[in-house]
């Protein structure tokens, strides 16, 4: 049975990357869900899994992609209580130093204001920065992928992130 809806919007096809590697990495479509957001048409396609994965690079300095940014007003009706929700994004940390990962920032904090658990906390350790929307608490509320400065470190940020989803998500 399928555990994990993995939800995402992308532009230029670094998301998407991401959101392939993570459903390979916690063990391909048996077990994670992928659809785009701009082809959910029910709110309720989000309420099918216990567990979600929410990704979201930011654009347009401090913006939700656009895909996302459509479908943010649906999120207020949307009841997340009960599920465990992860989130990941990918921004560019030099380029846009006072706004990286701001979208992922947002969906989460509209989201768990919804009632839905986030897991996957990650450390700011390793980045340079100057602002984030996605730090709460001193971390990451999610995984942050910088493909356009740190590519080297994907690999094995995506992997030590699916780790530690298998053991948050109890799968
Ligand atoms: C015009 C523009 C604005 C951007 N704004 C931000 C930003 O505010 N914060 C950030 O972290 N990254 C920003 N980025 C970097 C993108 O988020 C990054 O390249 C991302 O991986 C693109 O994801 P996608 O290929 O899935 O669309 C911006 C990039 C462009 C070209």
């Amino acid at each position: 049975m399928t555990q994990v809806g993995l939800f995402f919007g992308t532009t230029t096809g670094k998301t998407a990357n991401i959101a392939e590697m993570i459903q390979d990495g916690l063990g391909g479509a048996d077990v994670v869900s992928v659809a785009e957001i701009h082809e959910v048409e029910e709110n309720s396609e989000l309420l099918a899994y216990d567990c979600l994965i929410i990704g979201c690079p930011t654009w347009d300095i401090g913006e939700l992609q656009s895909d996302w940014d459509t479908f943010f007003p649906n999120l207020d009706s949307i009841d997340f209580s009960g599920k465990k929700v992860a989130y990941f994004g990918t921004g560019d940390q030099i380029g846009y130093a006072d706004n990286f990962m701001d979208a992922m920032g947002i969906l989460e904090a509209k989201i768990s204001e919804k009632g839905g658990a986030t897991v996957g906390q990650t450390s700011t350790e390793g980045y340079e920065y100057e602002s984030s929307k996605a730090v709460k608490d001193g971390q990451f509320c999610g995984l942050a992928i910088d493909e356009d400065n740190q590519d080297d470190f994907t690999d094995e940020r995506v992997s030590a992130w699916i780790t530690q989803l298998k053991s948050e998500f109890g799968l």
